[in-house]
């Protein structure tokens, strides 16, 4: 497990806050992880992250640090997630996506354009012989609902969870994207149909929660299986104080709705970063939109950067200071990134070829497939329904994506019957030792009376006095016993050597 990467970046100052406020900036540049902080009450606070990108940092260094090693793995199928947070007109759009997508200086290109060329150069050199294609899909939660920005008819895009693909856009356009040239003009095509509206921050800001998604996948074809790796980069809307921004009416809307999101997003932070680390804490993930598609990226299957972006200026210092307290806390997460690779598991667990496994989903799914009929869905749906996986009866891909999900869950909780019951015959197998232990020591003291018994008998027999015999005591292989008999009222212990013909010593006697 290891901790979501947390950076911060100040924009320069705008020439409205200069006009407006001056320039008199809040931050005082430490080194490249750390800086103090001083609020509008001059109280000063101390804050270190991953690496803090100041005024004058560039959009490489940026790219670099924060992307480039999650970019990498994401053709390695290793999930990612790059997001971008702060106060309205904080520079996340900036950041991600530079001045424009298409055309700008590249000097000035944002994460977005970066990431796409480190895709398909990753790709290039990458070692393995292997088929690549890349699907790009784009949507934005815009007022709580999810809408494809490929296709605006798609307005209410649910948000479904899934074994195997953890937590996915249900029914998204995904656009396949042959190079970066391709990829570039479908992102700009998507970025035109976003929410953008003006506030008295940012002539141009985004009204809306803006999510990219890149799915990679990997044919390796000599060894027959599939892996895949989703490359996620979030452009939050900006968190903004309404009575500040002058926000009414839509806009107002607008606000009180992002706000809300970015609420659930602390709290699911708060969650994850303040619940006792044994006991596993209800994290709020269903609370909004936005953190129902960030759930991998908080404590799931991600690597995850988070980009904390400010203004420097002693005017938005309280909006700054909470955005860099939401960063400080996001440092805490820690999140458990794994290949997409059903096979390594298997591998190390049983020691099975990944083609093995692959096949024998593929058989299951395949027998499955060729026996159903309309009785045998409705069956399934209330299976799915029943195991919490939701999905659209109407989708072919949705229904193998449940099948899938049946299927695994039916072979762990098969695996697991198989390690109760080896856990059951140990149990057992013990209990047989001991009980076989006993068994022996009763057997020898079965025998041992058995042997009393005899005695007593010869004894009884050779003996000149009528005695009733009470009790053979210890037995000795020397040759003699010791004998209790009772006559009357009278009870006595005696020595017998009986190898010597029965002599008798009363060693002791006594009233009963
Ligand atoms: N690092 C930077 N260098 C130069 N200009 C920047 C930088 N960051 C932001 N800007 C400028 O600041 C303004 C606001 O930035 P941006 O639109 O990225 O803010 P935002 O955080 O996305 O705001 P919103 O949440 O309202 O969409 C833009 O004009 C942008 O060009």
């Amino acid at each position: 497990m290891s901790n979501i990467t947390v950076c911060a970046r100040f924009r320069p100052v705008s020439s409205k806050e200069r006009r407006d406020h001056g320039d008199t900036i809040c931050i005082q540049n430490l080194d490249a992880e750390t800086f103090n902080f001083k609020d509008e009450k001059e109280e000063e606070f101390t804050f270190s992250f991953d690496r803090v990108f100041y005024q004058e940092s560039e959009q490489a260094d940026v790219y670099e640090f924060l992307a480039l090693p999650i970019v990498r793995d994401a053709v390695n199928a290793i999930n990612g997630t790059i997001i971008t947070y702060g106060q309205t007109g904080a520079g996340k759009t900036y950041s991600m996506e530079g001045p424009s997508i298409l055309c700008c200086d590249e000097q000035k290109k944002g994460l977005l354009p970066r990431v796409v060329d480190g895709l398909f150069k990753s790709i290039k050199v990458s070692e393995e012989t292997a088929k690549y294609t890349i699907k790009l899909s784009m949507v934005e939660i815009y007022m709580e609902k999810v809408r494809d920005l490929f296709d605006l008819s798609k307005d209410n895009i649910q948000i479904k969870e899934s074994k195997v693909q953890g937590i996915f856009l249900s029914g998204v356009t995904e656009i396949s994207v042959l190079d970066p040239a391709e990829a570039l003009q479908s992102l700009s095509s998507g970025i035109a149909n976003r929410a953008v509206g003006e506030t008295q921050m940012n002539m141009a800001s985004s009204r809306s929660h803006c999510v990219y998604v890149f799915a990679v996948q990997q044919d390796l074809t000599t060894e027959k299986r599939v892996r895949r790796g989703k490359l996620i980069l979030v452009d939050l809307a900006g968190s903004e104080k309404v009575e500040k921004t002058g926000a009414e009416g839509r806009v107002l809307e607008e606000a009180k709705t992002i706000n809300k999101s970015l609420s659930a997003l602390g709290n699911v932070i708060n969650a994850l970063t303040c619940g006792p680390p044994s006991k596993a804490n209800h994290i709020p993930y269903r609370d909004s939109k936005l953190t129902r598609i960030l759930q991998d990226a908080l404590g799931g299957n991600s690597q995850t950067a988070l980009l904390c972006c400010c203004s420097p200026t002693l005017s938005n210092a309280s909006e700054s200071l909470s955005t860099l307290r939401f960063g400080a806390r996001a440092k805490h997460i820690k999140a458990l990134a794994r290949v997409n690779c059903k096979e390594d598991k298997y591998t190390k667990k049983q020691g099975a070829s990944s083609v093995t496994e692959d096949e024998s989903h593929e058989r299951i799914l395949d027998k499955l497939r060729g026996r159903l009929d309309a009785k045998d869905v409705k069956l399934l749906e209330e299976l799915f329904i029943l195991e919490g996986i939701f999905f659209d009866p109407g989708s072919v891909e949705d229904l193998e994506l449940a099948y899938e999900d049946v299927t695994l869950r039916t072979i762990c909780s098969l695996q697991q019957a198989v390690e109760e019951l080896v856990i059951t015959v140990e149990e057992i197998k013990r209990e047989n030792k001991d009980l076989a232990g006993e068994n022996k020591a009763l057997k020898a003291r079965l025998e041992a009376a058995e042997r009393s018994d005899r005695l007593c008998k010869d004894v009884g027999g050779n003996m000149t006095f009528l005695h009733r015999i009470l009790d053979i005591g210890f037995f000795s292989p020397l040759g003699w016993f010791i004998l209790s008999c009772q006559e009357g009222g009278m009870k006595t212990t005696s020595l017998v050597l009986h190898n010597a013909g029965f002599q008798e010593n009363n060693i002791e006697s006594g009233l009963h």
